[in-house]
């Protein structure tokens, strides 16, 4: 695995580094030694799966409020996603500032999100499985999250949005 620095402190993108011979191919997508030799958090007590049926589809921007934050590992399993993280650790000299990335079943790449980051993406196909390590149990009451088009932040997104939950559509203005 290559873990690649990303524009925001503390978040990494995780390459796979593949074997393949005639059978096929192998690789390790998660490691406690290559993690900790990272510097990255490795206790994660959760792993999570959402399946999405329509390309635009978007979900979050997510995060669970302390003492609930959570660290996350995503991936694409099946399909591509436009991944975002936002930084909103007030303390950060990234504070506020937002990166995007393809993750998608075809680069097999990851997104190593600190806590104190929201979370979300919109899907690229249709048939999009996401999966997600997580290092804290799901706390509801904790669940929090900012509009993924709220002008405090200027995300783009690649697509017109056709699918997006209640809760989302309508996170109040940040700040
Ligand atoms: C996140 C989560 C949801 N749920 C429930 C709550 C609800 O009834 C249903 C769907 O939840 P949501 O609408 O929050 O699902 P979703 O919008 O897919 O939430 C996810 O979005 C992405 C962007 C993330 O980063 C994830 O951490 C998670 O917040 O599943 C759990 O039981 N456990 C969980 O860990």
């Amino acid at each position: 695995m290559q873990f690649l620095a990303t524009r925001l402190e503390g978040a990494y993108r995780i390459e796979p580094t593949p074997v393949s011979d005639e059978r096929g191919r192998f690789e390790r997508s998660f490691c406690t030694r290559e993690f900790e030799a990272a510097g990255l958090h490795t206790g994660f007590v959760q792993h999570s799966q959402s399946w999405s049926s329509a390309r635009g589809t978007l979900r979050g921007m997510h995060f669970q409020r302390a003492p609930h934050g959570e660290i996350k590992l995503v991936r694409c399993l099946r399909g591509r996603i436009w991944d975002v993280i936002l930084d909103l650790r007030t303390a950060s000299p990234t504070f506020r500032l937002w990166q995007g990335f393809e993750l998608a079943e075809d680069n097999r790449n990851q997104l190593y999100v600190p806590e104190g980051f929201a979370h979300g993406f919109q899907t690229l196909t249709d048939d999009v499985e996401v999966g997600y390590m997580i290092s804290t149990h799901y706390a509801a009451d904790y669940a929090s999250g900012v509009r993924h088009d709220d002008p405090a932040f200027g995300i783009d997104w690649p697509l017109p949005v056709t699918a997006i939950s209640e809760r989302d559509r309508n996170w109040p203005d940040y700040g």
